[in-house]
């Protein structure tokens, strides 16, 4: 089987400081300040060509995060991401310039893919149709409501026709007509055999769409598989959560972090 992506001990570090002093400090003096945040640790996983997998994890469990460098918007602090072929991230407003207005978008995202000036006329008039943003494709994105922002993110790399699409939440955010709309251009990407990474925390999508689920926790990979494998098991997990108590949600979280700076140690 052919090689899609390639995650190979992805780590992602931010740094999180005490207000904007220890943030100048940290920048300006070789002493280091604020709290180092793993907001991925370790992390090892491929999709082969034509996979379909969704990403799922409670909130802050690293999602957008993994999706985001894979799609090269957000670099991996240490690891590798290979990628083969052309991704496209659809997520609320992923890469969008809220200055420009939408048409200024369209042209600058398919600029910045490589399209020509005549590629961009001819591509142009779709995606300012399957947006559905009429008379306020000349608007500032600002202006958007997050629905619209969606949509144009959507319209826009549905239409550009990449090998690897990664949609993160689009389909959570403006209508039901657009939302099944997008999934069925979804199932037309996945009869062409495209690869697609869905994060979404609809596991009723999830069961509809994908076939493998990569399930994360604390940055870390707690299960990979298939979705009947996957999604009973992280059901039950769900059901666990909702009746624990704060403290036991607390002692949970300790543990999760204590393994992953053991996952984190054992790679150093
Ligand atoms: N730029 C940043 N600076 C600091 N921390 C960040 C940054 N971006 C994300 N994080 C943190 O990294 C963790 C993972 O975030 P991420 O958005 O990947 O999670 P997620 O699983 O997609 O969550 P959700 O389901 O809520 O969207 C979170 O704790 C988040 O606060």
């Amino acid at each position: 089987m052919e090689k899609a992506i390639i995650v190979s001990n992805v780590t992602k570090k931010y740094k999180l400081y005490h207000g904007t002093k220890e943030r100048l400090l940290d920048l300006i003096t070789p002493k280091s300040y604020g709290d180092d945040f793993y907001a991925l640790a370790n992390v090892n996983f491929e999709a082969e060509k034509g996979d379909i997998i969704g990403f799922i994890g409670t909130n802050g469990s690293g999602k957008s995060t993994l999706s985001n460098i894979i799609a090269g918007i957000v670099p991996e602090t240490s690891g590798s991401v290979q990628v083969n072929g052309q991704s496209a991230l659809i997520a609320v407003s992923a890469g969008l310039k809220n200055d420009l207005s939408g048409r200024d978008n369209i042209e600058l995202k398919l600029l910045m893919l490589g399209f020509n000036k005549k590629q961009i006329k001819e591509l142009e008039p779709e995606i300012i149709e399957f947006a559905e943003l009429e008379k306020f494709i000349d608007q500032p994105v600002k202006s958007y409501s997050s629905g619209m922002k969606s949509r144009l993110g959507f319209a826009i790399s549905v239409n550009v026709d990449p090998d690897i699409l990664i949609i993160d939440e689009a389909l959570s955010v403006g209508d039901k007509a657009f939302a099944e709309k997008s999934l069925n251009k979804m199932k037309e990407f996945k009869q062409k055999g495209k690869t697609m990474i869905f994060v979404s925390h609809s596991l009723g999508q999830m069961k509809e769409f994908c076939e493998k689920i990569l399930w994360l926790e604390y940055g870390m990979v707690k299960d990979f598989g298939t979705v009947e494998e996957v999604i009973p098991k992280y059901e039950e997990f769900l059901k666990q959560w909702k009746k624990m108590s704060n403290q036991e949600r607390k002692e949970y979280r300790e543990k999760g972090i204590e393994r992953q700076k053991e996952v984190l140690f054992q790679k150093n």
